[in-house]
């Protein structure tokens, strides 16, 4: 038998099956999806088995060198779903394996030279080598000239032999268990003055399941001693078991049952619900205004899915995925749910995935990657907040979540729900043309009113000789809620806002060396950071350029905030999230829960406090500086405003009490701030696609974004114009070839970045086109200098 392998080479060359032979031994063992070590050349390397046939049509092939997997770690559907992502994103096949499994089972493989024969017997130069070890590691001696030949010679008179050991990045954790000895019938009973060693015995078999030995001693507040003479004596037996690591452990989550649907969301679920009895996919766009309960129609039909014996998995944003997010989930379906996030740790991530593989758990709520989760019957698919760009991931493959959501709906024949009170505008143009069924939800639950927004006008607020960065009517506001003992939030947008710093004289900026991007002040070290390449350096004391001591730094960050804030209100307690104050684990979910416990009066974050907060005592949301965002040259910054303005105002008045938001803008009568007063989701939808329609962009067209990047300007410029000249010659005269020129970042750690885009509606030979770019730079790639990336499905622009 042949198993056709994906070697772990991310080169275009490697990009193929490579055949190998199934030694006898190993034929019922080696399936699809598991991964083997094989030889490659002069190396052993890892690769997965993706298919396996009974002829080949090469000549010559090797055996299989080892077998890493007994469950494959890869279903057949997630093979195919590989297979469809690298063509899909123009990407290798061996990187979509890759993204499938955790990082801990990433292996690498190591070289070593093992001592077969007796010491003595090995020529005299090398055998001080093997003095007190029978193994020694191949890197130890590739450098040694000398001892190379000698070792060549050792290993032909099999004195030696070299072997290939594979090393997991990540282990399964094990801890010790205790439990009560097969034969105990037979042994002595134990003296009656051994009152101790009598204790914990009877407290061990009362228990029947063996015993975690580190919570048996805290529980008994017995020593180690005494266990251990009742294993020497025979009558307990102690043994390694692996556990999972759960950062959740010890987490109580309150259960929770279904609530009764109102109408309207009755109305939602019922096209859902029968797209599941149907057993057919089918993708809906649920729009839900803020607070209008999304995530009870998503737990309702996740339960339907449960019951049909099926599986679930639910995207939420990385940052939504909060406390009082999971609690939700684990609330309702208690340990069936497994979370996977960023914020777990290499093992913690391998653990909830194994539950997942080994199908212990039925509903996974993850962030982005969590769509590959290795379950065989899924039910349902749920992407929350599908407006979100973190949907998409940036590095290779370059793949947008809801694509492959669909792709496994469409495989499992189950529904898909995107979900959001702000579609993005791709899908809500697909909703209306029928591609995607809509389910609108307009109005909160049990009628609460959506919050009065009041947009106000800084550049009106400087002229009366406001010059604080507060407006006032905000303080006003800020000052009633403290005395009524309400809470508040405050949105800082950090995004196109950085404290730069510049000189008042002569408009100087820091920038980065090797990077053209300016520099950030972080005050904490006094000094200037480049967020592209890291390189930092002192905060000068005078301009560079003209000598002057006038150089400040400017923009505004959280930390400015909080001091103007107790400098204004000294009174109120805040509590400030954003990148510096949840560094730590942990922290992130400690500020939410006691802000939740009312242990502040104001919360003040960045983007991290947008999304999924449901707290009661809410009823004022302050935007401090609303258009940050529309300068930054994308085209879709207004649309991000507009999303992240509605998000925001969301967390005002959810329950009893009634909200108020306040916008401050510096441009309020820009369509993206004002109509966020109406919460008008359709009037906006219409004003940004007459925009793209002018503007020629998505969704009326589709969009390809090239990025060619090398050390030398004069290069990139180059290969940027055949690039061009070729795609010109290959599409249709209706494609627009944009470009190339300089990227808005032209430099990023000393390499120049050039760009072009391409926009078209129909072009059904351009994936094999650009297939072609990739072949023909391909050497010059894997040389290692020159870049040439290419999204098909592009989110970000710099
Ligand atoms: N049928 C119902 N009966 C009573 N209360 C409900 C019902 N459905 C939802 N709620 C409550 O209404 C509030 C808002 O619901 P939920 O958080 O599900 O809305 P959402 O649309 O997901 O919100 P957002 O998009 O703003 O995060 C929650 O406190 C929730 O418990
Ligand atoms: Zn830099
Ligand atoms: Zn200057």
């Amino acid at each position: 038998m042949i198993a056709k392998v994906i070697v772990d080479v991310p080169s275009s060359q490697t990009d193929r099956l490579f055949d190998y032979e199934i030694p006898a031994e190993w034929i019922d063992v080696i399936q699809v999806g598991i991964r083997v070590i094989v030889p490659f050349g002069p190396r052993k390397i890892q690769g997965f088995v993706v298919e396996i046939v009974s002829e080949s049509s090469h000549a010559k092939i090797k055996p299989i060198y080892e077998v890493l997997d007994i469950i494959p770690v890869l279903t057949e559907e997630l093979v195919h779903l590989g297979d469809w992502l690298s063509q899909h994103t123009l990407s290798f096949k061996l990187s979509a394996y890759q993204l499938m499994i955790p990082a801990a089972l990433r292996t690498k493989v190591k070289k070593k030279i093992l001592l077969k024969e007796d010491l003595s017997r090995l020529p005299g130069n090398i055998q001080p080598l093997f003095l007190d070890t029978k193994q020694i590691e191949w890197a130890k001696v590739e450098e040694n000239k000398s001892l190379l030949k000698s070792i060549h010679q050792a290993v032909k008179d099999e004195l030696l032999e070299v072997d290939y050991q594979v090393e997991e990045k990540g282990k399964k954790k094990t801890e010790r268990y205790v439990r009560i000895a097969a034969n105990i019938d037979r042994l002595e009973p134990l003296p009656a003055r051994a009152v101790k060693q009598k204790d914990l015995l009877t407290y061990i078999e009362n228990r029947k399941q063996p015993q975690n030995v580190q919570a048996l001693l805290q529980e008994t507040n017995m020593t180690r001693q005494v266990l251990t003479t009742l294993i020497k004596k025979g009558f307990v037996e102690e043994f390694e078991q692996e556990v999972y690591r759960d950062p959740n452990a010890g987490v109580q989550y309150e259960r929770t049952t279904p609530l009764l649907l109102t109408e309207k969301q009755q109305e939602v679920i019922g096209p859902i619900l029968h797209s599941l009895e149907d057993k057919s996919h089918r993708s809906f766009l649920l729009h839900g205004v803020t607070g209008s309960g999304k995530t009870e129609v998503y737990l309702q039909a996740i339960d339907k899915a449960l019951q049909q014996g099926k599986e679930a998995i639910v995207l939420v944003p990385e940052i939504a995925l909060t406390p009082q997010m999971v609690q939700r989930f684990k609330g309702r379906f208690g340990s069936m749910v497994a979370v996977l996030h960023s914020g777990l740790s290499m093992g913690e991530k391998y653990d909830e995935w194994r539950k997942i593989l080994r199908q212990e758990v039925r509903v996974v709520v993850g962030a982005r990657s969590a769509i590959f989760a290795p379950f065989t019957n899924i039910g349902i698919i749920i992407i929350d907040e599908e407006h979100e760009t973190s949907y998409k991931q940036e590095e290779n493959p370059k793949y947008h979540a809801r694509d492959v959501a669909i792709h496994r709906g469409e495989y499992h024949q189950c529904p898909v729900i995107l979900g959001s009170a702000t579609p993005s505008l791709e899908s809500y143009a697909r909703a209306l043309k029928g591609v995607y069924h809509l389910l609108p939800l307009k109005e909160r639950v049990n009628n609460r009113s959506m919050p009065s927004v009041e947009v106000v006008d800084m550049r009106e607020e400087l002229r009366q000789g406001n010059r604080s960065m507060f407006s006032y009517s905000l303080l006003d506001k800020l000052k009633d809620r403290l005395e009524k003992g309400e809470q508040s939030v405050l949105f800082l947008n950090r995004r196109g806002y950085s404290t730069f710093v510049m000189c008042r004289d002569c408009g100087y900026v820091a920038t980065c060396d090797h990077c053209d991007i300016s520099l950030t002040y972080h005050r904490t070290h006094h000094s200037l950071k480049c967020h592209y390449c890291g390189h930092e350096e002192k905060m000068p004391n005078t301009c560079e350029s003209c000598g002057s001591d006038h150089i400040r730094f400017f923009g505004s960050g959280t930390q400015k905030v909080e001091e103007e804030l107790t400098r204004v209100l000294p009174q109120a307690k805040v509590i400030r999230m954003d990148i510096d104050t949840t560094r730590r684990k942990g922290s992130h979910e400690k500020l939410l829960s006691a802000f939740g416990r009312g242990e502040a009066d104001i919360l003040l974050g960045t983007q991290m406090i947008a999304k999924g907060l449901d707290f009661p005592k809410i009823t004022l949301v302050g935007v401090l500086a609303a258009d940050s965002m529309l300068h930054i040259p994308d085209f879709r910054s207004a649309e991000r405003t507009f999303q992240l303005m509605e998000q925001v105002s969301g967390r005002a008045g959810r329950h009893d009490l009634e909200g108020e938001v306040i916008i401050q803008s510096y441009t309020p009568d820009h369509y993206s701030i004002e109509l966020v007063k109406t919460h008008d989701y359709e009037q906006y939808f219409q004003m940004e696609m007459s925009q793209r329609k002018v503007g020629v962009y998505p969704p009326y067209v589709f969009m390809v974004l090239i990025n060619i990047s090398h050390p030398e300007l004069t290069h990139v410029i180059h290969v940027s114009e055949k690039i061009v000249t070729f795609l010109k010659r290959e599409v249709s005269n209706q494609t627009v070839i944009l470009g190339p020129v300089a990227s808005p970042l032209a430099r990023i750690k000393d390499r120049y970045r050039y760009q072009c885009m391409i926009k078209y509606r129909n072009e059904s030979g351009l994936r094999e086109t650009l297939r072609e770019i990739q072949q023909h730079f391909m050497r010059e790639i894997n040389q290692g200098q020159l870049q040439v990336s290419i999204d098909m499905y592009p989110y970000l622009f710099t």
